[in-house]
């Protein structure tokens, strides 16, 4: 299945390792040419995967029609509000049978589409050909090589399976699943968890408050996905509580760190710029995510909260208060 990785950033490039490692003819597409030469020439990523040996065969260009020729299978790297603008400057590029899977993890701000819809709305595929790739998956450990697993989403099975082919290696084990929604919405809500984690840990909270956001965080995530169609055993597998845990509890998740620095006091502003251009999804997807529970008639507690501290300048010792001045209710 020739693949190409559109975007070169932390994930972008470790899936591009994963999909070669598995034997699968793979191409990566960097947006700066000089940062295509440097992956062509020392087989590295200096900027988002410093200290990890690339495969020589992974061969990167930096023009989206060289990138895309010939492709079977595009995987979709790049940030989930930047999806569509990229689509945009992608879509007539993209070969008409391709396989299209989407990394971001996240909602769309002004539509409140999932990543796999944006595709289909702004590349005109049609929805079968495409699916997602979604779990508990740091890109940094997954790099180095360490075990992990993730999970394959395709409303269509056999089409998973290919892709599932395509990127089996020893360390990097992928499940299928048919419930695309339960996929994307279990990575869009866990980004926004894992900042409620963070604002609690760097406010000096400790581990039995950071195990009932976990725990509520999915039990609201999961409310959602359900009310949207998703699968309840979806949200408890690999894309819902799998990838909870591990955004949650890592200090390499963008997410969390981000709202470590919110809970130690610094501003959004300043927050933001310690992040050296990394993206964290849940500082816009907390808004979005939100809207779309408002939307379904469905209550989400943290993430309001979450929301409400991003960027409605409400203090973390008022979310506190405000979340466990709650009425009390079953579990
Ligand atoms: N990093 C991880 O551990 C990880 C793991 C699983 C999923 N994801 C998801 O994958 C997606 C991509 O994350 P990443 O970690 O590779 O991000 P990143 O910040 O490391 O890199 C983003 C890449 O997209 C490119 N890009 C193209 N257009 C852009 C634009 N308009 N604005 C910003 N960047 C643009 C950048 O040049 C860069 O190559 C996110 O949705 C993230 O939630 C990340
Ligand atoms: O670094 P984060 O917070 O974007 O999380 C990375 C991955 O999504 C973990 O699965």
């Amino acid at each position: 299945m020739k693949t190409v990785v559109m975007g070169a950033g932390s994930w972008g490039t470790a899936v591009a390792k994963v999909f070669v490692e598995a034997g699968t003819d793979t191409r990566i597409w960097a947006r700066r040419p000089e940062l295509a030469e440097t992956i062509n020439r020392d087989h590295v990523n200096p900027d988002y995967l410093p200290d990890i040996e690339l495969p020589a065969e992974l061969h990167a260009v930096s023009e989206p029609s060289e990138a895309l020729d010939g492709a079977e299978l595009v995987v979709a790297g790049v940030p989930s509000q930047s999806l569509r603008s990229n689509l945009t400057r992608w879509r007539e590029h993209i070969p008409s049978d391709a396989t299209v899977i989407s990394l971001a993890k996240g909602v769309e701000s002004d539509t409140l589409l999932r990543m796999s819809e944006v595709i289909a709305d702004a590349a005109g595929i049609d929805p079968d050909r495409i699916g997602v790739l979604s779990g508990p998956n740091l890109a940094r450990e997954v790099a180095a090589g360490q075990p992990a697993a993730t999970v394959i989403g395709f409303g269509d099975e056999e089409r998973a399976r290919r892709v599932q082919d395509a990127c089996t290696t020893g360390y990097f084990r992928p499940y299928t699943n048919t419930d695309v929604v339960g996929c994307e919405i279990g990575g869009a809500a866990k980004n926004v968890i894992a900042l409620a984690c963070g604002i609690a840990s760097g406010a000096g909270l400790g581990e039995n408050t950071l195990a009932a956001i976990i725990t509520r965080g999915l039990a609201e995530t999961t409310r959602l996905g359900i009310a949207l169609g998703a699968r309840p055993e979806t949200l408890a597998g690999l894309a819902g509580v799998g990838d909870l845990v591990a955004t949650c509890s890592s200090p390499l998740s963008r997410n969390r760190s981000f709202g470590a620095r919110l809970g130690e006091g610094c501003s959004l502003d300043e927050a933001q710029a310690a992040t050296n251009g990394q993206v964290a999804e849940g500082v816009k997807s907390c808004t979005s995510v939100r809207a779309l529970a408002i939307k379904a008639g469905v209550e989400m507690p943290l993430t309001d909260a979450v929301h409400q501290v991003c960027h409605e300048g409400l203090s973390v010792g008022d979310a506190i208060s405000s979340l466990l001045g709650r009425s009390t209710r079953a579990e």
